[in-house]
């Protein structure tokens, strides 16, 4: 299985995005600690989401980064992305793992030591937990876990611990010392005027 990168970049799909620009702009910047989740929003077809996934992958490849894909693991497959991640309305992780094979990358959502204990047992390579602060990116979330909630979580399991949520480069500290290995962001870098420069930031706070 390959090594986890610790700097997570969600790809936002939203109208007015550009979220090839700023996987173009973080590449460069932190390589192999990136690890490209390819989200897309829920009324994306699966032709559009493929078509994001394969140059997400090519562009990964040139700079030794990881590729996953969110959700749908059929579009994982067919890209060649070294894993996928699910949450509670996707395929539940067992049946994730089975679909990816024992050596792909697989994330699962979870929020409590007991649904991350199940995701673990089900076969999740690392868990993403949160939301660690309100966030505009996603709808329909629950409460914010905060530290508190994350090292609940970091302190229960033995996989990498990813936390989720409202992060930025000035919450890392905090988040690394909660046992969180590493971060995931749509906005921190999406939003951020200089991607390439945000990218630098965070991967500063995660790997100093
Ligand atoms: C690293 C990471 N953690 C959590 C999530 C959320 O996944 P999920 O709960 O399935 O929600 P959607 O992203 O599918 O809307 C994630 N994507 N990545
Ligand atoms: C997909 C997802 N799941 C929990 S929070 C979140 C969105 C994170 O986006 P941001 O980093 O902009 O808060
Ligand atoms: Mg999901």
């Amino acid at each position: 299985m390959p090594s986890l990168g610790r700097l997570h970049l969600i790809t936002d799909t939203r109208p007015g995005r550009d979220p090839l620009a700023v996987v173009r702009a973080a590449l460069p910047v932190a390589r192999a600690e990136l690890v490209v989740q390819v989200r897309v929003t829920d009324d994306a077809t699966d032709r559009e989401a493929y078509d994001l996934a394969r140059r997400v992958v090519a562009l990964c490849a040139r700079h030794g980064a990881t590729c996953l894909v969110n959700d749908r693991l059929h579009v994982a497959l067919a890209v060649g992305a070294e894993g996928g991640h699910v949450g509670a309305d996707d395929l539940p992780v067992g049946a994730a793992r089975a679909v990816l094979g024992s050596a792909a990358v697989l994330g699962a959502t979870a929020r409590d030591p007991g649904t991350a204990a199940e995701a673990v047992a089900a076969g999740a390579s690392y868990l993403g937990v949160g939301p660690y602060r309100p966030t505009t990116t996603k709808d329909g979330l629950p409460a914010a876990i905060g530290v508190a909630g994350v090292r609940a979580v970091a302190v229960s399991v033995s996989v990498p611990v990813i936390a989720i949520g409202g992060v930025t480069a000035e919450d890392v500290p905090a988040l690394r010392a909660a046992g969180a290995y590493g971060v995931a962001v749509v906005g921190a870098l999406s939003e951020a005027a200089d991607p390439a420069r945000a990218t630098a930031e965070l991967l500063k706070a995660l790997t100093c």
